[in-house]
C-alpha cells in the first residue's frame, strides 16, 4: 500500500498549531449532555466532536447506544460551535445513517478492525464518498491487520485516511486497560510516515489519572494526535465512566502536554546527539554479542537434555531466573516491565534454539 502526503490532507488542510483533539462522550447519551459537553470543548483546543451512537458492548444488556437518534444532536453541535462531528460505524446501515446526517469523519471500532468482512462491508458502502476514515488497531496487537482494514477504503478509493492506536487486548494488562505495544505504533509510522497516527488515550488507559503521561509518549514518537473521552459529569456516565474526563480536565492536560521539535539543527545539539548514539550503537552491539553467547550455552543445555531425555521446559528454573532479573533489574532503575519483557523474549528463544537440537 503506498500511503502520500495526499492521503492526509484532511488533516493537514486544518491547518493546526498543534497536534489534532477530537474530544467528546464515550457515548452520546442525551440530546442536552451531549450539546452541554460540545459547548465546553470548544471553549478548548478540540477541533472534532465525538460521540459513540452504536456501542459495541462486550455482552449484552449493557448500555449499546442511542441509536440514530443522536444523530441529529451531533449536527446541533457542529452548527453552534463550528467542531467537525465524527462516530463510529460498524456496518452498512450505520454508514447509510451517518451519511445521511453528513458527519463530517467516520471512524471504524477495534472489535470491527479485527473482522475483515465487516470492514469491507464498511468499505463498500462508502464507495465514491468523499470522507475521512480512522481505523483503529484491531484488538489483538496484529499490525498487518490494522493495516489490512486501512488499505480496504484506499481500494476502494476512499484517500483520506488515518489510524487511531487505542491499544491490544492481553491477558495481563498491567495498569492499563489496553497495552499500548508502542513498537507496533513506532513500526506503523516508520513504514508510513504520511498516515495520520491519532492516539486514544482514554481506552489504553481504562482510567483518568495516566492519561498526560500516556499522551506525552505519543507526542514524543510523533503521533499526529488524540482523541480523547470527555464528559460533562463524567462519573454518571453511561458507558466507560472511569476513563472519561472532563472538558476542564481535557484543557488542563492539552496545556501541560510538551509539543517537541521533529528536530534541532543547532551544531552543539547534533554533536551531542552524535556522541550519544555511537555510544548506542557500541552498546548495542555488545547486547547481540552478549546474547548471541548466551543462546551459544542454551544450545549447549539443549544438547545435554536431548541425550538424557530431559524436558526443555524447566518452569521453576525459569521463575527463578526471572524473578532474580526482575529484582536486579529495579535495583538498577529498569522497570519491572521492561525487563520481563525482555526475558520473556530470550527464554522463548532459548526454548526455540533448543527444540531445533
Ligand atoms: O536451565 C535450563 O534448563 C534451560 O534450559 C535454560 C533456560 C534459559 O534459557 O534460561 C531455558 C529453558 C528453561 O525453561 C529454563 C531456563
Amino acid at each position: 500500500m503506498e500511503i502520500t502526503k495526499q492521503n492526509r490532507k484532511w488533516l493537514d488542510n486544518m491547518g493546526l498549531d498543534h497536534p489534532i483533539v477530537i474530544a467528546g462522550p464515550c457515548s452520546a447519551e442525551t440530546e442536552e449532555q451531549v450539546l452541554k459537553t460540545a459547548h465546553l470543548l470548544k471553549e478548548t483546543d478540540t477541533n472534532v466532536f465525538r460521540a459513540g451512537i452504536w456501542k459495541p458492548r462486550t455482552r449484552p444488556g449493557g448500555f449499546e447506544g442511542v441509536g440514530a437518534v443522536g444523530l441529529p444532536w451531533l449536527q446541533r453541535v457542529r452548527e453552534e460551535t463550528g467542531m467537525k462531528i465524527t462516530t463510529e460505524v460498524g456496518n452498512a446501515n450505520h454508514v447509510e445513517l451517518a451519511l445521511k446526517a453528513d458527519v463530517d469523519i467516520l471512524w471504524i471500532g477495534a472489535r470491527t478492525t479485527v473482522n475483515p468482512f465487516a470492514v469491507q462491508e464498511i468499505a463498500d458502502a462508502l464507495k465514491g464518498v468523499d470522507k475521512p476514515v480512522l481505523v483503529k488497531n484491531p484488538v489483538n496487537p496484529d499490525l498487518p491487520l490494522w493495516l489490512g482494514g486501512v488499505e480496504r477504503f484506499k481500494a476502494n478509493g476512499i484517500d483520506q485516511l488515518g489510524v487511531i492506536h487505542r491499544g491490544f487486548s492481553a491477558y495481563n494488562t498491567g495498569h492499563y486497560r489496553n497495552k499500548p505495544k508502542w513498537h507496533i505504533a513506532i513500526e506503523l509510522k516508520k513504514e508510513f510516515p504520511d498516515l495520520p497516527l491519532i492516539l486514544d488515550p482514554s481506552h489504553i488507559c481504562g482510567r483518568r489519572d495516566t492519561i498526560l503521561d500516556v499522551s506525552q509518549t505519543a507526542l514524543d514518537l510523533n503521533f499526529d494526535g488524540f482523541m480523547i473521552e470527555t464528559h460533562i459529569d463524567p462519573d454518571n456516565a453511561w458507558s466507560d465512566a472511569a476513563q472519561q474526563i472532563t472538558p476542564a480536565q481535557l484543557d488542563q492536560i492539552t496545556q501541560d502536554l510538551k509539543i517537541r521539535q521533529k528536530s534541532s539543527d543547532k551544531e552543539s545539539f547534533q554533536s551531542k546527539l552524535n556522541l550519544y548514539r555511537k555510544e548506542l550503537d557500541l552498546i548495542d552491539n555488545n547486547i547481540i554479542d552478549i546474547l548471541s553467547d548466551r543462546m551459544g550455552v542454551a544450545e549447549n543445555i539443549g544438547k545435554l537434555k536431548h541425550k538424557e531425555n530431559v524436558a526443555i521446559l524447566q518452569s521453576g528454573r525459569w521463575s527463578d531466573i526471572l524473578k532474580a532479573m526482575i529484582e536486579t533489574g529495579q535495583s538498577k532503575g529498569l522497570s519491572k516491565e521492561f525487563v520481563e519483557e525482555v526475558f520473556k523474549a530470550i527464554h522463548v528463544e532459548s526454548i526455540n534454539i533448543q527444540h531445533k537440537v
